[in-house]
């Protein structure tokens, strides 16, 4: 159990562009990689960035879910695993791993068990999980909530003086 993720960073698409071609070019440092495999379901839109970006044309999903419940993280639950396809290329360990975040890092070393020798990068990182990850592109700290584009509508804002949480 961490600490109540009272505070909120909310991403826009174009920042979460921004931020996904940011660690694209991070990951021109580390080429060449023979596949991605994204963590689904959160990264599958900074794989599609990236792949786009590195010409990487091999993807393939892992899908873990653990947040059944809004903030409240529970069992791990492996929905799809990797093909034995993808797991014989990472002897190369020219793999990459991505996802959106890392936050208690449950959902990553479940991969990094999976995939030992690959590059893991995520969009962005909590401390509690941020020595997990080879790459990343912003830190954000253990008590905010990450609000992703996919996740959120335009909606009428209050004015501040009317108080208006930032
Ligand atoms: O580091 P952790 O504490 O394990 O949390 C990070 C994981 O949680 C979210 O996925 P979620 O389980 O909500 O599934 P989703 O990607 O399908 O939305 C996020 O996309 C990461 O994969
Ligand atoms: O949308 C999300 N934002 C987060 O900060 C987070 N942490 C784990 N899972 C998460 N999902
Ligand atoms: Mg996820």
């Amino acid at each position: 159990m961490t600490a109540p993720q009272n505070k909120s960073f909310p991403v826009s698409w174009d920042q979460f562009h921004r931020d996904s071609r940011a660690l694209a070019w991070r990951l021109m440092n580390e080429e060449p990689f023979d596949a991605i495999v994204c963590i689904t379901r959160g990264g599958l839109v900074p794989a599609a960035i990236i792949a786009r970006e590195l010409g990487i044309r091999v993807i393939e999903s892992v899908s873990i879910s653990s947040y059944h419940d809004y903030q409240k993280q529970g069992e791990l639950n492996v929905v799809k695993p990797i093909c034995q396809d993808i797991i014989d290329l990472d002897k190369n360990g020219r793999i990459l791993i991505i996802d959106d975040l890392v936050d208690t890092g449950k959902t990553g070393r479940a991969v990094r068990a999976m995939l030992p020798n690959a590059h893991f990068s995520t969009v962005y990182a909590k401390p509690l999980a941020r020595d997990l990850v080879n790459s990343f592109v912003t830190e954000v700290s253990q008590d905010t909530w990450i609000y992703f584009p996919w996740d959120m509508d335009v909606s009428y804002a209050p004015p501040i003086r009317d108080g208006a949480q930032d």
